[in-house]
């Protein structure tokens, strides 16, 4: 046993060594940082997939970080399974006076935190938590009565309100790695280890051009092109900081740093109301007489529902774990409202398959879709497929790289259902229970 104070900065949503808030208070306030990361069993087991790409890309995040740790000296304990199992062999193998992490909103997450900081506490070792994945968390954007907000415009104005000018400031995190704890390189599990295959896609760069930016209010509405910034999966797992984004986007694109704050907004929404993650924010929506048909459900989520444009979306997401956001937000609508699916039913599917899935964002944006979540699209307003396509893929580029059989006939004839005919069935059966 190790006889020399530690303090355990633990690795969860922040799998980067610059700018991380947590690490860089660990590297300030204490000596001996040995890092730490699990993958946590409580989840992987949930997987279905045994090449899922997020693992892969977790492992490959981290064996970057490793190498970064070994470079100054130090190293990373990695870990496979439960972090209640965990974290008792971890203390009492070291000597650890402390246990540094960032926060994470998710109702998993915070009942993890808690046990785990409860274990800490019975053997005196101190816990604490930072924020790091957000610019602004919980309650600190709240109206003057100090209630959280479930409209975004308001929402937006208090956050821009709320800004004291020091949000986006870099934690020199990466410039205090000498107070690593010295360690020889440690072993980390290979994904073999821990009964998964290597997915290897094309990750796109962590790194957002200047140009794409200034451009991105014309483009990013045109799923053909590469018009938005494609760091949701960065923005996820934290191999970029959302301060230095945010800056960016504050210099560069009003509308982009706007998606940046829908993104806070999502995180403060499930902060507030953990029960949305299996009932809807509104929850009149949930008595709706759902269709729920399996067969059809099956038939969207492998691309073949006739319409070009959902079954474009379905593919491209089927096969490279991204989806862009308008074609999200026709697929979720075509789920709910033409098919009258319940938005779960979309909401899981694409938590198994979204590369970038986010808990806060994958829930916002399908009861959004739906018309049962908060500022939420009116359950009147049904995307019709067709005319989204005009306007968003006008050239057919898009259509044309996932379903390039679209113009036979035999494609055309497939419709799932006519869209006056399914318009009109879920004016109605929406109605009937929203009066
Ligand atoms: C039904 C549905 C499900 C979605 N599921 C997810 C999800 O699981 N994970 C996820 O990150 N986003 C989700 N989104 C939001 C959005 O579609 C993606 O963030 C975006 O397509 C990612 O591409 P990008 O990185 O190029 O985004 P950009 O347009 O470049 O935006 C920059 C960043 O802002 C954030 N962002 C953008 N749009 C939104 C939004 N509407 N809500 C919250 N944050 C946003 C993301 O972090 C994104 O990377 C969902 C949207 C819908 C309609």
């Amino acid at each position: 046993m190790s006889k020399d104070k530690i303090t355990l900065f633990w690795h969860r949503r922040d799998l980067r060594t610059d700018d991380n808030h947590g690490l860089y208070r660990a590297l300030t306030e204490k000596e001996n940082v040995l890092p730490l990361f699990i993958f946590d069993r409580n989840i992987l087991d949930e997987l279905e997939d045994r090449a899922d790409r997020r693992v892969t890309f977790i492992h490959d995040a981290l064996s970057e970080i490793k190498e970064t740790y070994e470079n100054n000296g130090g190293s990373i304990i990695v870990k496979y399974g439960t972090p209640e199992d965990i974290f008792p062999e971890i203390l009492s193998e070291y000597n650890v006076e402390a246990v540094y992490t960032n926060r994470d909103y998710e109702p998993y997450a915070k009942d993890r935190d808690e046990n785990i900081g409860q274990i800490c506490k019975d053997k005196n070792v101190e816990f604490k938590t930072f924020k790091d994945h957000v610019i602004f968390e919980k309650d600190e954007v709240v109206k003057k009565d100090g209630g959280w907000y479930s409209v975004f415009s308001p929402y937006k104005r208090m956050w821009f309100n709320t800004l004291k000018g020091n949000e986006f400031d870099t934690y020199w995190s990466s410039k205090n790695l000498d107070k690593l704890y010295r360690s020889d390189p440690l072993d980390m599990p290979s994904l073999k280890d821990m009964g998964f295959e290597r997915k290897d896609d094309h990750i796109p760069s962590s790194r957002v051009d200047d140009e794409l930016l200034k451009n991105y209010s014309d483009k990013r509405d045109i799923p053909s092109v590469r018009g938005t910034s494609r760091l949701s999966v960065h923005l996820r797992f934290g191999t970029v900081s959302i301060r230095k984004m945010a800056k960016k986007g504050k210099a560069l694109s009003g509308s982009w740093l706007n998606e940046l704050i829908w993104r806070d907004f999502y995180q403060m929404i499930l902060h507030f109301n953990p029960q949305i993650v299996t009932t809807s924010f509104r929850p009149e929506y949930d008595k709706i007489n759902w269709r729920n048909n399996e067969e059809e459900f099956e038939k969207w989520c492998k691309g073949e529902t006739g319409y070009p444009i959902v079954d474009a979306g379905m593919r491209e997401l089927n096969e490279t774990g991204f989806m862009h956001n308008r074609v999200r937000m026709i697929v979720a609508s075509f789920l709910t409202k033409h098919l009258l699916v319940h938005w779960t039913w979309g909401e899981q599917y694409f938590a198994k398959k979204l590369i970038d899935y986010e808990l806060a964002s994958n829930n916002g944006g399908w009861q959004w879709a739906a018309g049962s979540g908060c500022d939420a699209a009116p359950y009147f307003r049904v995307f019709n497929p067709e005319l989204q396509t005009k306007k968003f893929d006008p050239d057919l580029k898009y259509i044309n790289k996932w379903v390039p059989e679209f113009q036979e006939l035999d494609y055309q004839q497939k419709r799932i259902v006519e869209h006056k005919f399914a318009r009109e069935r879920a004016l109605e059966t929406y109605k009937s229970t929203l009066k």
